[in-house]
């Protein structure tokens, strides 16, 4: 791939929280997304599943409540459900704006599987906060029946599910083909569908992979130079939160790691954001991770804004 080669991460409000929110956030989202492709970028839109994958798993473990005849679904399968669920709005919104723009460019939504280890120790220590948020009484009832909760940055209680680290894309060859000849290509949603490959057999693994690892891992297979994390906040900062809180406009691999020795990331929101950024960083010279909003893209882009992490 060349340098003109992007991956962009988006974040929970570039999706909206229900069906009729989604395709709302996504008409914007898909404006700013055919901004970039005008300016000549080769652009790979990777997204988060967290609020998505707890509603669709609710609702099937719902359904088996009410059905036994359906059985359970496995996690993975909720996986895989909240990238088409997600990809075809995101997908149809950009080929809408492409469209009103007169551009002719192919869209195309690439479902895909990411390998983990299974002796990852993400599964026996489940981090991963997915779902609505609950209120205290809510997460105390739901661990009485077994299921794990934890507070989730300070915004209120979530399900957890494991989360392993991200090893190998399967479908990086397709990505990779599309991408050469023009596409626009969603993939890698919710941090792909967890699968472990025994001899040949891929089998999905009951995880939530963190979207921001598995796009650091495509943005380095696919060599390109510059990751953007889109989400909430126009940049990171340290003391987040508090009377003395400090933007951080750029940001080295060696102050990155002295700012998370000192916690001044959370856990499950900007820390594994910084630690994507540091692991891309590391992968190869010049690799950058630009952290900012989606309306900064742009701006990020042209280094008037955002957070950039580099080595
Ligand atoms: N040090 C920090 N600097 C900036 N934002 C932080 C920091 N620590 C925690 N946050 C929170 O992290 C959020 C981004 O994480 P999250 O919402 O999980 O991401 P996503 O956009 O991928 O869904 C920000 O909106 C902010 O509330
Ligand atoms: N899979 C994932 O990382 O989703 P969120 O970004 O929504 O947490």
């Amino acid at each position: 791939m060349d340098n003109n080669t992007v991956v962009i991460a988006l974040g929970g409000n570039a999706l909206g929280k229900n069906g009729a929110e989604q395709k709302e956030a996504v008409a914007k989202t898909a404006k700013v997304i055919v901004d970039l492709a005008e300016e000549g970028l080769n652009l790979v839109i990777t997204h988060g599943n967290g609020p998505q994958v707890g509603m669709i798993q609710n609702a099937m473990d719902n359904l088996a409540m009410i059905q036994s005849e359906y059985g359970q679904t496995a996690l993975p399968a909720s996986v895989a459900m909240s990238q088409g669920y997600i990809g075809i709005d995101l997908q149809n919104a950009i080929k809408y704006e492409l469209y009103s723009r007169n551009i002719d460019k192919k869209v195309s939504t690439i479902l895909s599987q990411v390998e983990v280890d299974k002796e990852d120790e993400a599964f026996l220590n489940p981090t991963k906060p997915i779902g609505r948020f609950l209120t205290r009484e809510e997460a105390e009832k739901k661990e009485a029946d077994g299921i794990k909760c934890m507070e989730d940055a300070g915004r209120g209680y979530r399900i957890v599910v494991a989360s392993p680290m991200p090893k190998k894309i399967r479908e990086l060859q397709t990505i990779k083909t599309l991408l050469e000849a023009g596409h626009i290509v969603i993939t890698c949603g919710g941090g792909g569908i967890p699968v472990i490959d025994d001899y040949g057999k891929l089998s999905g693994v009951s995880a939530v992979i963190d979207k921001d690892n598995a796009s650091s891992l495509l943005a380095k297979e696919l060599n390109a130079d510059l990751l953007i994390i889109l989400t909430a906040v126009e940049k990171a900062a340290i003391n987040f939160g508090k009377e003395n809180q400090e933007w951080l406009s750029d940001l080295t691999v060696e102050q990155a790691e002295e700012y998370i020795k000192q916690g001044q990331f959370a856990k499950g929101s900007m820390l594994p954001k910084i630690e994507a950024a540091i692991r891309f960083a590391e992968s190869g010279e010049g690799r950058r991770t630009l952290i900012t909003q989606l309306e900064k893209a742009a701006a990020g882009i042209a280094g008037e804004t955002g957070t950039v992490i580099y080595k």
